[in-house]
């Protein structure tokens, strides 16, 4: 049966990595991903960025739309204090099962949840079947056109507080326009474009963070 790209990028972490060394886990999979085969992992130049907004904010309850191999789980997870709680969503099976293994493997199942399930689904359950009040950090890099009617649920279902942060990866590449109109002009945000570069290319890329007025 032949492998999948995420099955290689999977096979080449349990190969090259270090068991619960989650520095390892993130090197072997942007050596993988900017030497053989790219893949949307949010890479170690926008990573370095989301460490810092992670550091800056130093949550204690976190969200993930988009979970994909688990990179960016395991690059927030290993900054997280003891009793922190993350929960990243994931609606492909496959890629669930992969980021499962990864994170397994980096050592940081115990600081992150994997739910399985489509965001709009999930995010309503949040407060009564996952007992959370509201996020302190949110980290967006699911399908591009799905980011505005999140944003807009999380608000909805009062998931956010003032002073709550939403960072979105690609707002320039592939790009969110209605993501970046709407957190800036609604009222609700203070808004922060961080510039870099698409993973593992030149390109231009961006963060946007966006903090909840309340
Ligand atoms: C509503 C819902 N619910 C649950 N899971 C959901 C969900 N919607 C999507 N997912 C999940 O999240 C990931 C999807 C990530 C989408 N990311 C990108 O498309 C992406 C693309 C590029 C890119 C840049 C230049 C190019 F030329 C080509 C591609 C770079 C990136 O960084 C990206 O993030 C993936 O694991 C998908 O299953
Ligand atoms: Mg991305």
């Amino acid at each position: 049966m032949n492998q999948t790209k995420e099955q290689r990028v999977l096979q080449y972490v349990l190969d090259n990595a270090v068991r619960g060394d989650p520095q390892s886990v993130i090197d072997s999979i942007d050596t993988y991903c900017s030497q053989k085969e790219w893949a949307m992992n949010v890479g170690d130049q926008k990573g370095l960025i989301l460490d810092n907004v992670v550091k800056e904010t130093d949550p204690n309850v976190l969200l993930e739309l988009g979970t994909y191999c688990g990179y960016s789980a395991v690059r927030i997870s290993r900054l997280l204090k003891p009793g922190a709680r993350f929960f990243t969503v994931e609606f492909n099976p496959a890629f669930a099962a992969i980021a499962k293994q990864i994170i397994e493997f980096a050592g940081v199942n115990d600081k992150v949840q994997i739910i399985e399930g489509n965001t709009q689904d999930i995010i309503p359950q949040l407060k009564k079947k996952y007992e959370l009040d509201t996020l302190d950090f949110v980290f967006v890099d699911h399908w591009k056109d799905k980011y505005t009617d999140d944003t807009k649920l999380l608000e909805k279902c009062n998931l956010l507080r003032k002073g709550s942060v939403i960072l979105a990866d690609n707002v320039i590449v592939p790009g969110a326009p209605d993501f970046l109109k709407y957190v800036r002009s609604c009222g609700r945000y203070d808004c922060t474009n961080y510039p870099s570069v698409l993973e593992y290319m030149t390109e231009k890329d961006a963060l946007e963070k966006a903090v909840f007025r309340g």
